[in-house]
């Protein structure tokens, strides 16, 4: 008999600052109504898919909290240990954090500000590059999520747009070049069956 190795992502519903267009980064706002909205439809979502969770993930920043309390409310699994740890944190948005993002273009341009959003390598001023979120996200990946996962349990991880991307660029084995293109919604879960040998047998987005 297959084991299941479950393993679900989401990023936090729509934060104060996303719907202000400001770069957040390591700032804590919360959700807003609408992000507390998606947040109860993610729950809703994956209690259609009848999913037993053991244990759940998030950050030290208050958005991704609350989004996970708000799934496993939904969930009526409010029992389940959550751990909150820095290492999920976004991606610290250095001296571009409180910014509006379309005077940060109107100020450096489009393609300096794409490379400090979606590159792997460039990090905004004073902040982190993609390749600094992946060197803090991954080993807690595999020291704290990865093990539950492997023994058959289901973990819940609601984290941020670019702390989920660094860890969906390793489950992918993607590219510097390929992960420029990926982005997650917002409120949105993503199922991953692993296999035994810890990569992805399967990848389901509840858009
Ligand atoms: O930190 C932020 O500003 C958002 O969570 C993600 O921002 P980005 O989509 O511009 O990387």
């Amino acid at each position: 008999m297959s084991m299941n190795r479950t393993l679900v992502l989401v990023r936090h519903g729509q934060s104060e600052w996303n719907a202000k267009n400001l770069f957040t980064g390591w700032k804590n706002p919360d959700l807003t109504p609408l992000g507390i909205e998606e947040a109860r439809r993610a729950g809703r979502e994956l209690k259609k898919r009848d999913i037993l969770f053991s244990v759940g993930f998030t950050s030290a920043l208050l958005r991704a909290q609350h989004t996970i309390d708000l799934i496993f409310e939904e969930l009526g699994q409010t029992s389940v240990p959550t751990i909150k740890d820095r290492a999920l944190n976004e991606r610290h948005y250095g001296d571009l954090s409180g910014l509006n993002k379309d005077e940060a273009r109107d100020k450096w341009g489009e393609e300096q500000v794409h490379l400090w959003r979606r590159s792997y390598d460039v990090p905004p001023p004073g902040g982190e590059s993609l390749k600094d979120t992946v060197a803090r996200v991954v080993p807690f990946y595999v020291q704290r999520i990865l093990p539950p996962v492997m023994r058959g349990e289901r973990a819940l991880v609601a984290a941020h747009g670019n702390s989920l991307r660094a860890l969906c660029m390793v489950l992918e084995q993607m590219t510097p070049e390929s992960v420029t293109t990926l982005e997650l919604t917002t409120g949105v879960p993503i199922i991953y069956q692993l296999n035994a040998d810890s990569t992805v047998a399967s990848k389901t987005v509840l858009a």
